[in-house]
């Protein structure tokens, strides 16, 4: 895999780089960091080079925790891991009364010390280059600012999350600035409101991160325009997004999965799972950064458990902002695994989560509904039995339940940090594995998901012509 380690000094990039080279910089979440791997992949297959620039110890954990890219296609890629100030790396606290990882807020402090050594590499490489085109996580557009007045450099910021809730969050923030169509308008007065979603810090944030982000010539999105095309076109009508090119390209997880290359390597689970019959099984998994506590992890092993569903159950808490530090282990009822062991399989490390929702046994998810789940989802055909917890996911749980309409809400609740009782764990796990209306909701997203992977880039559909016009832009 190639490496560059950058500190002060970029001195061994002096070989001529060609027209066009990608300089892609994450934000240093896993969901975040993930998307921009799958995307730099999917550049670097149309032959062109591309830096994967990030701080060390997140460079470490994209690698480690690649899935469903086979490592030929990572090593085409340059990592350059620069190095980050020290930050203070606490574990989530469940009891905290918003559930959004404020633990996280150090590392995401760090992080923007990246500027200066994002700017030099920037300027280095735009020497050996014809064109440098720069693709940034919208959330980090502080860490850039110094490329805008590079010459021969061009910004795209890249979002992670959907169209779907990123317009409607920007479209009040603005003021609500123009008249949506009734049905848009329709579904806008069902949204939840933010409030509880983000902490306060996360806030600021983002918010120090919107004057820099006038100089973008464009905008790239893991969706599709099955997905979120109308949304799509709503934000090109905002304001700011006038002059700014946008182009949808997603999904970008992989679509055939790669583990199969290597039989030796399969993860347990996937066996297991070639035992159970076709979609029997519910998948479960809340993301890298919910941490629930101990009385709510109780009830879900109850409700699961009275449900008789056979499952798979990723138990972890949130990450950290070092990954390689140690984590709590969430407790579950006495005896549950031992009961259980039959019906299910508790697994407290990284689960293959793609290759688990692509596996023909899996039936259900039950998910937070961050982006990433929800498209991986999708585009393996799997309905969702949606939990949101913060962020954009209770707004996302609107796009996949009353748009999509595959899936359903586990339970309705007032507030975030208010407990889900066993017995509506039980309920939802029941309507989703076993009713008519999990049935209709199946095939729904089978049908959903067989279009989505049609419209792919992978696929030649319309994300393979955005993909194709974005590189054609880059490399005129
Ligand atoms: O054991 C595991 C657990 C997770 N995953 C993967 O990790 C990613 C999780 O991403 P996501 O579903 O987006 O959840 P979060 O990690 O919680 O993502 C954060 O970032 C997303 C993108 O901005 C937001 O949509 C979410 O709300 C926010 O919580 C997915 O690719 C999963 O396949 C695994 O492969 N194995």
């Amino acid at each position: 895999m190639a490496n560059h380690t950058s500190h002060q000094s970029y001195g061994s990039i002096n070989h001529k780089q060609g027209p066009v080279a990608v300089i892609v910089v994450p934000f240093p979440g896993q969901s975040h960091l993930n998307q921009l791997l799958q995307l730099s992949c999917l550049l670097s297959s149309h032959k062109i080079p591309v830096h994967y620039v990030c701080s060390n110890i997140h460079n470490r954990q994209v690698k480690l925790r690649a899935h469903g890219l086979n490592s030929s296609q990572i090593s085409l890629l340059t990592f350059h891991d620069l190095v980050i100030p020290p930050f203070i790396s606490p574990p989530p606290n469940p009891r905290a009364t918003t559930k959004f990882p404020t633990h996280l807020q150090p590392c995401f402090e760090a992080f923007l010390h990246l500027r200066h050594p994002v700017g030099a590499l920037v300027r280095e490489l735009s020497q050996s280059t014809e064109r440098i085109i720069i693709i940034h996580d919208s959330v980090i557009a502080s860490i850039i600012q110094d490329a805008a007045s590079i010459p021969n450099a061009e910004i795209y910021a890249f979002q992670s999350i959907s169209p779907f809730t990123l317009f409607y969050n920007i479209w009040e923030a603005r003021g609500k600035p123009f008249q949506l169509e009734a049905e848009v308008a329709e579904i806008q007065n069902k949204l939840p409101s933010l409030d509880g979603c983000f902490s306060s810090e996360f806030v600021n944030f983002v918010t120090y991160q919107y004057q820099f982000m006038n100089f973008q010539a464009g905008e790239l999105y893991n969706t599709c325009r099955l997905i979120d095309g109308t949304y799509i076109n709503l934000l090109a009508k905002l304001q700011t997004n006038v002059n700014r090119k946008q182009w949808a390209i997603g999904p970008l997880n992989p679509l055939k999965i790669q583990e199969q290359n290597n039989p030796n390597r399969r993860h347990k689970c996937l066996e297991w799972l070639d035992k159970q019959t076709e979609k029997s099984v519910l998948y479960i998994c809340f993301g890298s950064s919910t941490s629930m506590t101990d009385e709510q992890i109780n009830e879900l092993a109850i409700g699961l458990e009275q449900s008789k569903t056979k499952f798979i159950w990723v138990l972890r808490d949130a990450d950290k902002g070092d990954i390689s530090t140690e984590v709590r282990q969430p407790k579950l009822p006495v005896a549950f695994e031992a009961r259980t062991e039959r019906s299910g399989m508790v697994l407290r490390d990284w689960a293959p989560q793609l290759e688990i929702l692509g596996h023909p046994s899996t039936g259900g998810f039950m998910s937070h509904c961050g982006w990433n789940s929800c498209m991986e989802s999708i585009s393996m055909g799997v309905p969702i039995a949606a939990w949101p917890m913060h962020s954009d996911q209770p707004r996302n749980t609107v796009l996949v339940t009353q748009v999509l309409q595959i899936g359903l809400v586990v339970k309705d609740r007032q507030r975030m940090e208010d407990k889900v009782t066993s017995s509506d764990i039980k309920e939802a796990v029941r309507r989703l594995m076993a009713s008519k209306e999990g049935e209709t909701m199946r095939k729904r997203a089978e049908e959903l998901g067989e279009a989505v992977r049609e419209q792919s880039a992978a696929q030649g559909g319309v994300s393979r012509v955005e993909l194709e016009s974005f590189i054609a832009h880059i490399t005129r």
